[in-house]
This record gives structure tokens, sequence and C-alpha cells, in this order.
């Protein structure tokens, strides 16, 4: 297990919004979270990478672990925090800047010595499967890139960190299905090196690239299990109910 939640319950003022939360992701492989707008899914997914620090009403009770480290712990730094767990959002947010300044600017944040940066930056938009599209224009402003190609060069400047985890809040929500597909595959080769949680409305999606699928409902886990069990034999009445489409 390389992610863990226990007895999380998550207030923004009075009002709960995570209860009870128990999950353990396992290592190097792709989970879903499921569940109809409102649940919880994106609140879980960013309590993984202290985001809620920026909300002055978010209060969080019980244990978020990354290995053993206490994500809350204060003593723990943010900043290496979300170097170890990066994230990609649903709309694709390159900074004004080149594509290669991107990855630079990260790498500069984190002090990586400057004569490895452009192997490193290489590397990052190969993995991406980007660095066939963009080698020859590396200085063109990522703005210029499409849609698509922006949330690649996202994921690019995610893994030129070498997280551990990769957290995604629908990524392909804004992409066309060419698009999409692509990083559905980026996805399934990118579980190789890296630990992915992903929340997704799509379910065809989360059949397709996730191993492990949790459904929440409410601020509650419903149900937790592989891909297979959650979508063909599901335990609970109300998950059988939502991937069934009755409800959603
Ligand atoms: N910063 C915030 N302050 C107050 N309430 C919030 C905040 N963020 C989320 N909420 C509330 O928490 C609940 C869960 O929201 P969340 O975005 O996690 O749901 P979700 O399952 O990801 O939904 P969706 O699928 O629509 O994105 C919602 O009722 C939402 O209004």
């Amino acid at each position: 297990m390389k992610l863990s939640a226990h007895n999380l319950n998550l207030y923004f003022g009075e009002k709960k919004v995570l209860k009870n939360v128990n999950i353990d992701f396992p290592k190097n492989k792709v989970t879903a979270l499921i569940g109809p707008s409102g649940c919880g899914k994106s609140t879980l997914l960013r309590t993984f990478n202290r985001m809620h620090d920026l909300s002055p009403d978010a209060r969080i009770e019980g244990v978020v672990k990354l290995d053993d480290l206490n994500i809350y712990d204060n003593k723990n730094s943010v900043t290496e925090i979300r170097k170890r767990i990066g994230m990609v959002f649903q709309k694709a947010n390159p900074l004004p800047k080149s594509i290669y300044d991107n990855l630079a600017y990260a790498l500069n944040i984190h002090n990586f010595p400057k004569d490895e940066i452009p192997s490193m930056i290489e590397k990052a938009l190969k993995e991406s499967y980007l660095w066939e599209e963009v080698k020859d224009e590396l200085k063109k402003p990522a703005v210029k890139l499409s849609g698509g190609q922006q949330q690649r060069l996202c994921i690019a400047r995610t893994v030129v960190l070498r997280p551990e985890v990769i957290l995604m809040d629908e990524p392909c929500s804004a992409l066309d299905p060419i698009s999409t597909n692509k990083i559905e595959e980026l996805i399934m080769t990118l579980k190789n090196n890296y630990t992915i949680v992903i929340v997704t409305h799509n379910m065809q999606q989360a059949q397709r690239i996730s191993d492990y699928v949790a459904f929440m409902y409410l601020g509650e886990l419903i149900e937790y299990d592989t891909a297979e069990n959650i979508f063909k034999h599901p335990q609970q009445e109300l998950t059988k109910n939502y991937v069934g489409g009755h409800f959603g």
C-alpha cells in the first residue's frame, strides 16, 4: 500500500463532507474514485496533497499517510509532499511560458542540478507521449498547444519531478475522444512507475483504465474493490444502482 486514509473526516465549516473514510491505495495501480456529483471525490483526492491547506474553513480529522509518512504532520514540508504526490487537474493549467520552461520551472523550484534539467525534461516529455509532437518547438508558448497536448504537458510537469503518486481530478473531462484516448493509454503505462488515483465521472473510462474502484456516496466510502467486482459483481445495492446508471 502506498497511500492511505484512516478514520478520515473532513469538514468545511459546519458541513461534514467526508465521513469516516478508510482506504488504502495499492502501489503501481490505478484506482478510480467514482460517485455522484458532490459525494466528495475531489475533496478526498485533494486531501492527499494537502490542497485543503488553502481553504481556511476546512478541518481534517484522522490519519493520512504516504508509506509511513504522516502527510498532516506539521514537521513535514507541504512542498516536499507535493513533490512526492503530484496532481493533474480537470482543466490543463500550463504556465504562460514556453513548453520547455513549464517543466524547467518546476525543476528549478526544487533545486535539481542545472546540467541534469535538459535530459530530465526530454525524459518526462517522452514518458508523457508528447516528445515527438513538440521536440522541434520547445520554445513555443505552451498555451499554443491543443487542449490534449496541454494536458499531456501538465502530466509531464508532474512526472518530471519523479513523484511517487499522481492524483488526477477528471483529467479528460475537457477533452475530445481522441485526446482522451491518448491520456488513457498514457495512464496505463504511467502506472508501471507511479501509483495513480483518478476521479472520473466516466464509467467506461473507469472500466478501461482502473485496477481498483472506490464508490462514494454522500461523503462515505460505500464500496471499494477491484474494477471487475465493482462493475460486474457489486456487493452493495447503492453501487449496483450507480454503476447500472440508475442515478448520478
Ligand atoms: N472549498 C469548499 N468549501 C465549502 N464546501 C465545499 C468546498 N469544496 C467542496 N465543497 C462541498 O463539498 C462537497 C463535496 O464536493 P466535491 O467537489 O468533493 O464532490 P465531487 O464528488 O468531487 O463532485 P463533482 O463530481 O461534482 O466534482 C460538496 O457539497 C461541495 O459543495
